[in-house]
């Protein structure tokens, strides 16, 4: 069947493409409008990890001939002051660091910030343009521009060894290194300082396409942020190869098919997806994550808010193994070992809802009831240090699986997903604490093998959840809640310690669901299309398609599920997910 999952989701803020600018020309255009209404003008112009400065450099000389341009870098402390200062959050670790309480002004040195203030001021022209990250807190500003960048492009740029981390040149360290540095640094670092200053910047320009920058008033992207807490709405999912990676995204979703496969899918993980708003057929790209850090309030509800503070919590991605390999044999922190030694405040606690599956698809999951600790310790240790083969049968359960499977997963639990199947995986935000026990004695795609963490996994798997508990507590645990005209809820998990629940519900007719003041995640995991709506006509029909998943704020309040289009009358599911009380 022809896939029709939309790849481009976006919300329409306003039917004035006007209010979007496409192009440095048009950009600089109207920057030069305001410039002219003033005498002298000082422009800040703030930017993201990953925006080429080389591209917006030539467009800025091009177009204001006579400027003086400052780098906000001169007040930067030096590169070995900046190394020094994150050490001891990026660590020596290859993929693990702590989390940074570090903010943009320790970035500066408070003597070459004075004197570039110092400079500025004695400065004669009649525009002076200070560039990069920090370059509000140098001077007074008469006009504030921010250039934005979504992480995953930021991440093919480190891919490409074009993007250093802040404050230091080191673009050509590989990718996963860029990528720790950014997690557990850079990206904590700018967050905060957008944050700060995001009511105060007068434009905000995306530039995750190269050349083609675009450019929208802070007033318009804020009523963008605000729109998108009316209504449901999707992020812009991106698609990953992996040395386990499967076919079945290709098709579903309809990737190039030359692919070599496709691994993961991320279509909700807001930390790193990106959102589209449409001005009329002009569509301005903003990281998603922007929308959590502005509007957590009404997109979380008080509640999870107060929780969570301004970090969306529940994570949904797909994992493509058909045709393709066994993830890693895994486990992951508990809340006291994440906190402790990578400063986060909450765990990768998870599920696998299996969206499809092979005839032989299984799942690693638990200990088998006669685990030897110390001897399977011992035997990974040995298969990692010898290359000989660990047997995985020997000591961890292999579970049968189907689709429609819903296998929990709390945070000290020994598993993977094996070959031939394609889970939605439902969990919490965290997503790289994991630790690799065994990788089946095979390279990555870099022909490299993948780091293994034993070390780690040793201290953190809970070595009673053998396989009559699994069994009891973590396989299809699934209870029937409620029952309407042409309609059945069930709760399917997660585990009960864990705090995030889902709800699956089969319908052939409307579902009327409400988000209790809490934000909602769903996927339409059976059926073509499904229609959500308002009872009240808050907002205007929002159509969903096979596997996208799609948020519904908790602002919405009541809303409605029913299948539609070619899906009129005929079965449809949904898997729900939100934060417990
Ligand atoms: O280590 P692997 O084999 O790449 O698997 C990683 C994946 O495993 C998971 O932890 C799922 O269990 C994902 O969150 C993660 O992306």
């Amino acid at each position: 069947m022809k896939s029709n999952y939309d790849k481009n989701p976006s919300i329409l803020v306003s039917d004035n493409e006007k209010e979007c600018l496409t192009g440095w020309e048009s950009i600089i255009g109207e920057l030069n409008r305001q410039i002219n209404k003033n005498s002298s003008t000082i422009v800040a112009i703030e930017t993201y990890q990953g925006v080429n400065d080389d591209e917006v450099e030539t467009a800025l000389k091009e177009m204001f001939p006579s400027h003086s341009l400052y780098h906000t870098s001169e007040a930067f402390k030096s590169k070995q002051e900046i190394e020094k200062m994150v050490y001891p959050f990026v660590t020596d670790d290859r993929i693990f660091g702590f989390m940074t309480d570090l903010e943009i002004r320790d970035f500066l040195d408070s003597d070459k910030a004075d004197q570039l203030k110092k400079q500025i001021d004695h400065d004669d022209n009649t525009l002076k343009l200070i560039y990069g990250p920090g370059a509000s807190l140098i001077s007074d500003t008469d006009l504030l521009i921010y250039i934005d960048m979504a992480r995953w492009e930021i991440q093919q740029r480190m891919r490409r060894n074009e993007v250093n981390n802040l404050g230091v040149e080191n673009k050509d360290l590989e990718a996963a290194l860029l990528y720790k540095q950014s997690f557990f640094v850079d990206w904590r670092v700018l967050d905060r300082h957008k944050t700060a200053i995001f009511d105060d910047c007068d434009y905000f320009i995306d530039s995750n396409q190269t050349n083609r920058p675009k450019m929208i008033t802070g007033d318009s992207l804020k009523k963008g942020l605000k729109q998108l807490n009316k209504q449901p709405f999707r992020v812009v999912p991106f698609f990953d190869p992996g040395v386990w990676g499967g076919q079945w995204l290709k098709e579903v979703v309809d990737l190039d098919r030359s692919a070599v496969n496709y691994a993961w899918g991320f279509d909700c993980v807001p930390e790193e997806n990106s959102i589209l708003l449409a001005f009329g057929s002009e569509t301005f790209e903003t990281p998603a994550i922007n929308l959590v850090l502005k509007e957590a309030p009404d997109l979380l509800g008080n509640e999870v808010y107060k929780k969570f503070g301004a970090e969306f919590p529940i994570r949904f991605d797909f994992l493509d193994t058909m045709e393709g390999g066994n993830l890693s044999l895994q486990v992951h922190p508990n809340k006291k070992y994440i906190r402790e030694k990578f400063g986060m405040s909450y765990t990768q606690d998870e599920s696998y809802y299996f969206l499809d599956a092979k005839d032989d698809a299984f799942v690693y999951l638990g200990l088998n009831e006669d685990v030897a600790p110390e001897k399977m310790i011992a035997d990974l240790k040995e298969a990692q240090e010898t290359g000989n083969n660990f047997d995985a049968d020997r000591h961890v359960t292999k579970w049968s699986v189907k689709k429609h499977d819903h296998i929990l997963i709390p945070a000290g639990t020994v598993h993977c997903s094996g070959k031939d199947s394609m889970v939605l995986e439902i969990s919490a935000t965290p997503y790289i604490f994991t630790f690799k026990l065994w990788d089946w004695g095979r390279l990555g795609l870099d022909n490299k093998p993948r780091p293994i963490n034993i070390e780690h996994g040793e201290q953190v798997i809970e070595w009673d959840r053998t396989t009559g508990w699994t069994g009891k507590n973590l396989v299809n645990n699934i209870e029937i809640l409620a029952k309407g005209n042409g309609w059945v809820e069930e709760r399917t998990g997660l585990y009960e310690t864990n705090f995030i629940e889902t709800r699956r519900h089969w319908f052939t007719d409307k579902v009327e669901h409400s988000t209790n003041g809490g934000v909602n995640v769903i996927n339409l995991v059976e059926g073509r299309e499904a229609i959500v709506e308002s009872p009240t006509g808050k907002f205007p029909g929002f159509v969903v398609h096979y596997a996208e998943t799609f948020i519904i704020p908790a602002a919405v309040g009541d809303y409605t599920i029913r299948p539609y289009g070619s899906s009129e009358g005929q079965k449809c599911g949904t898997i729900k997910a939100f934060v417990r009380k």
